[in-house]
């Protein structure tokens, strides 16, 4: 079980841009490090989340109303709390900086619910999510080649080659 708090999650700590991150096998330059780098905490696993999601449903015999379509809606209505929580802002800087704690506390509620219903989707469509992120990330990374597309936001169909 996590025992984090408020600020064990809202730590940063200093990190290289390294390979390790993107995945690529290019070595770290002095231009790619990035000084502070936001970081999550290693626990609970996406298996953590699973599980204490099934429990929860579990004991409220909840899985009659947990079905793959009910949790895609429902998780496409926590979506739109999140951008609820955006709307009418305008641009919002990285790390959110002139958000209140309430407001960052309603943020992190409503991702957290979003994640919930993914994690409870992927497990009731049996897709294994932490290996299918890992499967996508690399084709990612050969649709993308960092040395093709460095600097650019172009959609991959957009490169002619
Ligand atoms: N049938 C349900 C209802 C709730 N939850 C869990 C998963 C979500 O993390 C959270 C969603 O609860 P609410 O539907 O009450 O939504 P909010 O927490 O966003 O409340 P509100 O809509 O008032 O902001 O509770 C669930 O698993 N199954």
């Amino acid at each position: 079980m996590m025992t984090t708090n408020g600020k064990d999650a809202c730590r940063v700590k200093e990190e290289a841009h390294t390979a390790a991150v993107n995945g690529d096998g290019a070595e770290a330059s002095p231009q790619s490090k990035r000084p502070q780098r936001f970081t999550f905490s290693s626990e609970p696993s996406i298996e953590d989340i699973r599980r204490m999601q099934a429990d929860f449903t579990d004991e409220r015999d909840w899985n009659q109303f947990h079905q793959p379509r009910n949790l895609l809606l429902a998780m496409v209505g926590e979506v739109g709390e999140v951008a609820e929580l955006f709307q009418w802002k305008g641009e919002v800087a990285e790390g959110l900086p002139d958000w209140t704690e309430t407001e960052r506390e309603q943020l992190a509620h409503e991702l957290s619910d979003v994640l919930i219903y993914l994690v409870e989707l992927a497990e009731k469509c049996r897709v294994d999510l932490p290996q299918a992120v890992l499967r996508k990330m690399a084709l990612n990374r050969l649709k993308y080649p960092a040395s093709k597309v460095q600097g650019s936001a172009k959609k991959y169909t957009e490169y002619k080659d």
